[in-house]
């Protein structure tokens, strides 16, 4: 499990250590871990460009420069406003021979420290003529320039990183965008930093998460899934729906719907009945997908709702209650809801999700008392507590047809095991995503072969905690 935090509480944390350690202590720590990681991307080749920005992000770069001179390294800068670089680092620089040019040319590794913590909005016309420019690959100081280092937000040119070193944590803009990798300088800021804003879970943690059954288990005590979803027209959200609650865990499924054909000739061990009212105790029940938004489907719904178990209410459903907010007064207050929507759902249900999908999620979570599981290339899930986990886009596999049917299914039966809501949606969430890429290696694919991954994904998290 990994921390992330916000710029303000790095700030605060930074001033509490800088009142007890010698001044420039930081930034040569900080500095010092950009040139080893800049000599490890070099790997022999010997020419490094420096972009500086005006506050302590270039101060980074030319003291990074600095100790890339020391060992024999050629480095130039560019000073994107010369009257405030970094003076010590400047000073440093040009002492080791470092050279100001007006353009980077030749380089084999570029260093971006145009702005970091401070950075707002995109990057300015000056920066982004020279990162327009660049042909080697960038080491990012902190975070690339022109991404929101709290947001992730992206709202023009920005630096496209190879790698990032960042320092003393991490911040949201390392889970929430495209960052390349990224390494961790310690600077000792731990101790003050207290509780994080977002969490992001490991592997591990998921596979430590993962319901297994006990000796003493049987198909009841392991929770029941319910399964609201499809359409006699459209049984495939069913039939995906039904087959992830069915992979996820050992607790028996129900299915119940229109779709019950279809879905018990793709998955003979699921429990199917045409009608919600006949079908049996669960402990959990997922509705919407590929379910209609009609009158019938807006009564499956209601029943759902004051079923009295925890619920994962997807597309159709998320649509129904924008459309119909009445629908929530089914619900039993105690019902735990786990909403997924992706952002024309969300836009339904609470309005823009705007540049700051963290706030968007939390908003929305604590307006539904649900937890909210955002979709995107980085997937946020907020409690209505305020607790926040993200999970890191590593690719885009998952982007397909019915991907989200998946999610919903596996979200239902960790709920149905009993999982803290939000812990359901955030392992789902992790699985759902190595699930993709295990089953893409390399090449598009559909949901179902998304969904014929799901158990080597658990696999891998599970062998990831042993
Ligand atoms: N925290 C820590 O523990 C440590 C932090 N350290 C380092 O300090 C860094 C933070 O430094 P910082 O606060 O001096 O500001 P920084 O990010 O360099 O920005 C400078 C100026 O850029 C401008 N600007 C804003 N947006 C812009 C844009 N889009 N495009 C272009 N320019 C833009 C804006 O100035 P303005 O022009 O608006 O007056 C802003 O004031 C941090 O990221 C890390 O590298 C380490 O040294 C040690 C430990
Ligand atoms: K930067």
């Amino acid at each position: 499990m990994r921390g992330l935090w916000t710029t303000d509480r790095v700030r605060a944390a930074e001033e509490r250590v800088l009142a007890r350690v010698p001044a420039g202590s930081l930034m040569r720590r900080a500095a010092f871990g950009v040139a080893v990681a800049a000599v490890d991307l070099l790997d022999g080749r010997r020419r490094v460009g420096l972009l500086v920005g005006a506050g302590n992000n270039g101060g980074d770069a030319l003291w990074a420069g600095y100790y890339l001179l020391r060992r024999g390294i050629a480095v130039s800068a560019v000073l994107l406003d010369p009257a405030r670089a970094h003076a010590e680092g400047l000073a440093a620089f040009r002492r080791a021979g470092g050279r100001v040019v007006d353009r980077l040319r030749d380089v084999d590794l570029v260093v971006d420290g145009i702005v970091g913590l401070s950075g707002r909005g995109p990057l300015r016309p000056a920066a982004a003529e020279h990162v327009a420019h660049l042909d080697a690959p960038v080491l990012a100081v902190d975070s690339p320039s022109g991404v929101d280092p709290d947001t992730g937000a992206v709202d023009g040119p920005a630096v496209r990183a190879d790698v990032t070193v960042t320092f003393g944590c991490l911040k949201p803009v390392h889970a929430l965008a495209d960052c390349g990798e990224v390494r961790l300088v310690d600077l000792g800021l731990e101790p003050e930093l207290g509780g994080p804003d977002l969490v992001e879970l490991d592997l591990a943690d998921v596979g430590a998460a993962w319901p297994v059954p006990g000796r003493d288990d049987d198909k009841y005590t392991q929770g029941v899934t319910g399964v609201a979803a499809g359409s006699a027209t459209y049984p495939g959200a069913a039939v995906l729906a039904t087959g992830s609650a069915l992979l996820a865990t050992s607790g028996m499924v129900r299915y119940a719907g229109a779709a019950a054909e279809g879905v018990r000739a793709q998955w003979p061990e699921a429990i199917c009945t045409g009608s919600i009212t006949d079908a049996g105790r669960v402990q959990s029940w997922v509705v919407g997908p590929g379910l209609g938004t009609g009158l019938g489907a807006e009564d499956v719904l209601r029943t759902v709702l004051e079923a009295g178990v925890p619920v994962c209410a997807d597309a159709d459903a998320i649509t129904m209650l924008a459309n119909n907010p009445d629908l929530w007064d089914a619900r039993d207050p105690d019902t735990p809801v786990v909403l997924t929507p992706h952002d024309r759902e969300f836009e339904r249900l609470a309005g823009e999700v705007g540049p700051d999908r963290v706030a968007a999620a939390r908003r929305a979570a604590g307006k539904f008392d649900a937890v909210v599981l955002l979709k995107g290339h980085a997937t946020v899930v907020a409690a209505p507590d305020g607790r926040v986990l993200v999970n890191r886009a590593r690719t885009s596999w998952a982007a397909t047809a019915g991907s989200g049917d998946v999610l919903s299914g596996l979200i239902g039966s960790l709920l149905a095991a009993g999982l803290d809501p939000l812990l359901a949606a955030g392992c789902a969430a992790r699985v759902h995503v190595l699930a993709a890429e295990l089953a893409a290696d390399g090449a598009p694919i559909p949901a179902s072969a998304l969904l014929s991954a799901v158990p080597d994904a658990i696999r891998a998290a599970r062998r990831e905690a042993s």
